[in-house]
């Protein structure tokens, strides 16, 4: 059997090698005559599966996408050409949770403000949505959400955009990307959305760039610079627009939910569902695949402040890091080549496939040696000795 697999997935080698040959491929540039002999297909979201890229293909028993969103995959095609397909729902929901947090935290403290006092709206309640609201509950922070697809299916309590946009401080948006149907979120903020934005918001996109018009977004922050944005995602990735970038508080290439925990866990959630359709016990463990945090444990003597949480998720993940090297890449980047606009090589997929996966909050085992409740921690994710 032939499995050919995108080459920024880790563990492939360790799950799938003993089903037969791996070959490893650059996602983004990916062809049919690579995909012609391939019996299994393991992709990430830089590759289009479409009518073209399956032309030469009349053997292939499975697709696989190791991230959770599925805009990049031609679904009904493979369907029609009775393909099993599965992608990981929820794989790296919690990266993106604790991203999303520590970006608010990071957000705070550049501003002298206090992220506590803060009411956040959620747009999405899904598995990323809920992700970050777990967080900043844990951290006792006031949560809104709009979704008003599972509105009325879903016993939590959900507000409309426009009352979301008036009431809170705190915007991250964690919708997939549509197109069409009453709830398409292709530019959902839009120029008048944007401008509605109360005074001195802070706008997190970690789910797909166009949910933001990211044109409109340059001309509304040239006018409010009270509005803080944090980017993930672009619209036109791998080319984000450069203008855009200097008007971004933290701007980083796509890599919200690049743990190492979250990753692994896409190739893993492939290797059970291709067992599955291969009628094969699943054998192997996700567990055995990660290695230990550098250091393991935490002693904690009083309840951390915001500052001090602060610096025990820099412990973890040092956001402002990747902030600095996206920007040096990008802007090193154009400079060399006068623009941005070379599919394969430029900074922002060099520094995504260079990417030193971060740990989740879960890798990190914090104890009290005081008095204090760090019961909270936990419900924020670390681990705990005796949990
Ligand atoms: N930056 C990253 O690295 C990264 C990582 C994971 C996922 N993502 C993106 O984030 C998206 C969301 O991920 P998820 O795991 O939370 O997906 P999910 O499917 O679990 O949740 C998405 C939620 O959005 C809701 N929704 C749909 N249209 C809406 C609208 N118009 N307004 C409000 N809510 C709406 C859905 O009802 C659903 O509850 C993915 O589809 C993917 O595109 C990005
Ligand atoms: O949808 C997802 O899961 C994310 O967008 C994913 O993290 C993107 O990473 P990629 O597949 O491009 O490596």
């Amino acid at each position: 059997m032939k499995i050919l697999a995108d080459e920024n997935m880790p563990y492939v080698q360790q799950l799938f090698g003993d089903l037969g040959t791996i070959e490893t491929v650059n996602g983004r540039e990916l062809t049919a005559e690579q995909v012609s002999d391939a019996d299994v297909l393991l992709v990430r979201s830089v590759t289009t599966v479409n009518a073209a890229l399956l032309s030469l293909n009349s053997k292939l028993k499975f697709v696989g996408s190791a991230t959770i969103g599925t805009d990049h995959i031609d679904t009904e095609l493979l369907a029609s050409r009775g393909i099993p397909f599965s992608n990981a729902p929820g794989c790296n929901a919690t990266a993106v949770g604790e991203f999303a947090f520590i970006a608010m935290l990071e957000l705070a403290n550049r501003f002298g403000d206090n992220l506590k006092t803060k009411t956040v709206g959620i747009v999405g309640a899904g598995n990323t949505g809920t992700a970050v609201a777990k967080c900043l509950a844990a951290y006792g922070v006031s949560v809104l959400m709009h979704d008003p697809v599972i509105a009325d299916s879903d016993p939590r309590d959900f507000i409309s955009l426009d009352q979301l946009i008036s009431r809170c401080d705190v915007i991250s948006l964690h919708v997939p990307i549509t197109k069409t149907g009453e709830h398409k979120t292709w530019y959902l903020f839009d120029e008048t959305r944007l401008k509605s934005l109360k005074q001195g918001t802070w706008l997190l996109n970690c789910c797909r760039g166009e949910v933001i018009d990211n044109r409109a977004l340059i001309k509304v922050k040239q006018q409010r610079h009270d509005i803080k944005v944090v980017l993930d995602v672009w619209e036109g990735e791998p080319n984000p627009m450069l203008e855009l970038i200097p008007f971004v508080e933290l701007a980083t290439p796509h890599i919200a939910g690049y743990s190492l925990e979250g990753k692994a866990r896409g190739t893993y959630m492939l290797y059970q569902k291709l067992m599955q359709v291969l009628e094969l016990n699943t054998e192997k463990s996700m567990t055995s695949l990660l290695p230990a945090l550098w250091s393991e444990q935490m002693s904690i003597d009083s309840v951390p402040n915001e500052k001090a949480l602060l610096q025990l998720s820099r412990f973890i993940y040092d956001l402002r890091d990747d902030d600095e090297q996206f920007r040096a890449m990008i802007l090193n980047h154009s400079s060399k080549n006068s623009r941005v606009n070379c599919a394969n090589n430029n900074g922002f997929d060099l520094m995504r496939k260079n990417h030193k996966h971060r740990r989740e909050f879960s890798a990190l085992r914090v104890v009290s040696t005081g008095q204090s409740d760090v019961n909270w921690l936990s419900n924020l994710g670390f681990s705990r000795i005796g949990l």
